[in-house]
């Protein structure tokens, strides 16, 4: 299995070596150079597995020799004995053919420790092979960066540098990257929105000499792995409502386009799945462009989802590849003239994205009502990135069962929730003191020269 790059012009690389290179060197981002597929009768006999069973079996045809299957099978295990629910993703169902998949029971309370503690996993793993030592630079709207922090703190290989939007996280976010005490963790709020954030960390990555000075990782979807390790809820959920016998619906609360790429890649791999679903908030850039071919940005609006509120959405940047007939000359364009502020989708791409996507846009006011709403008809209590998503796909059900998927726990929002239903929600105990933990959180500015000169500083202490 080899990877390359959405551009064209970066190496070959094996699992391995991608997982660590993060972004490809011409910018781009890496893809399998060919998706594995599986059968019928293989998707089926991942009915009634554990989660971690389907996942080392979902995984693995992606990983060439990076590691032995007993290897693999103990990363997988660690990685998820910390979440507090056994199914380790849960699916409630929240109407007659409308079900939520819960990706919040990991350590940080967000679908982002799926991939991010596994890949803490095989990073410490490949690390301790070459006795390496690593920098990672991540960019967060707010829990990218907590479920890094959580998967790398305390490494003795490892600096982990997080680069938030000041003021534009919720507090419980904040207070998650902020108040760790170990001393390889450098929680940076910059002056600026998420998009500012991304902009600068993908900088460092193409200045040649910072990154290779720093040995640069990346944890942020720009990494192949963190949405690889996504697939696998999309086929345990799917088979436990009747896949491959039965197709399945998705809708996916999206923002930098990882998570509903890999129910892409899912799809690609032979999942039945009949519609898949982006659900955007007011920052509707995928919403705009799917419906008038503009990708055009128009500034980052905040939200009460603030973990969306992005505009220039990375990994669309893979679905425009296979959308352009995997022409990386034609992306690295397209990437260009979005420096500039937007691009116009050629007809044909267009039509095949449509093909394979369907969108929808929630207002805020929608996700206040959908959180009230849902919370007094069925009890579950939605974050409001959740109920983005879940407004979204009450406006798509059809045949096929539709799987909404909850992204975040609603206490890490409780303001939003708060105010939309009467009542506040309660951190799980583990973080009961979160509030009172001391903070630890350096004011940066969004200049690329100050930053790398802060990062390396911080390293050659
Ligand atoms: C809670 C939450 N929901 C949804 C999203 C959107 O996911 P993606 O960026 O993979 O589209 C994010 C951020 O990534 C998030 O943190
Ligand atoms: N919503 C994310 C934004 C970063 O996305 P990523 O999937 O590329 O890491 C966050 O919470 O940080």
């Amino acid at each position: 299995m080899q990877y390359i790059s959405t551009r064209g012009q970066a190496p070959v690389l094996s699992f391995g070596e991608a997982m660590m290179t993060g972004l490809a060197r011409d910018g781009g981002l890496y893809v399998p150079q060919a998706v594995p597929t599986f059968t019928a009768d293989e998707i089926a006999a991942l009915a009634g597995l554990p989660y971690e069973e389907i996942a080392f079996r979902v995984m693995k045809p992606f990983m060439g020799d990076t590691f032995s299957d007993e290897e693999f099978k103990g990363l997988i295990a660690r990685a998820y004995a910390g979440f507090g629910h056994a199914a380790r993703a849960p699916l409630v169902q929240l109407g007659p053919n409308h079900f939520l998949l819960e990706l919040f029971h990991g350590p940080t309370l967000a679908f982002k420790d799926f991939a991010m503690q596994l890949i803490g996993q095989m990073m410490q793993a490949a690390l301790a092979k070459t006795g390496e030592r690593i920098t990672i630079v991540g960019a967060t709207s707010g829990d990218t960066g907590s479920a890094a922090i959580e998967a790398f703190k305390g490494l003795a290989n490892v600096d982990v540098f997080i680069l938030f939007p000041h003021g534009r996280v919720s507090e419980v976010q904040r207070r998650q990257m902020t108040t760790p005490t170990e001393g390889n963790v450098h929680a940076l709020a910059m002056d600026g929105d998420f998009d500012d954030c991304q902009a600068r960390v993908k900088d460092m990555f193409n200045d040649f000499d910072f990154r290779d000075g720093v040995r640069l990782a990346g944890v942020n979807s720009i990494n192949w792995a963190r949405v690889l390790a996504q697939v696998v809820y999309y086929f345990s959920s799917a088979v436990s409502l009747g896949a491959p016998l039965r197709k399945v619906s998705f809708t996916v609360p999206t923002g930098n386009f990882g998570d509903i790429f890999a129910g892409y890649i899912a799809r690609q791999m032979g999942l039945p799945i009949e519609q898949l679903v982006i659900a955007t908030n007011q920052n509707d850039i995928l919403d705009r462009a799917m419906k008038s071919g503009a990708y055009a940005t128009n500034g980052v609006k905040p939200s009460i989802s603030p973990s969306m509120d992005i505009q220039v959405s990375s990994n669309f940047e893979r679905a425009l590849f296979d959308a352009y007939g995997r022409d990386g000359a034609a992306v690295a364009q397209l990437m260009a003239e979005l420096k500039a502020g937007g691009f116009t989708i050629s007809q044909g791409a267009l039509e095949i994205l449509r093909a394979t996507f369907a969108s929808g846009r929630c207002s805020e006011d929608e996700t206040r009502a959908t959180i009230q709403n849902f919370a007094a008809a069925t009890g579950e209590v939605l974050c409001p990135h959740s109920a983005v998503g879940v407004k979204v796909a009450e406006e798509h059900l059809g045949a096929a069962p539709m799987i909404t998927l909850a992204t975040a726990h609603p206490a890490k929002f409780p303001d939003a929730v708060e105010a939309a239903t009467g009542q506040r929600p309660a951190l799980p105990a583990r973080m009961a003191d979160l509030f009172d933990r001391p903070e630890r959180v350096t004011r940066v500015p969004n200049d690329l020269a100050a930053l790398q000169a802060l990062v390396r500083e911080r390293i050659a202490r």
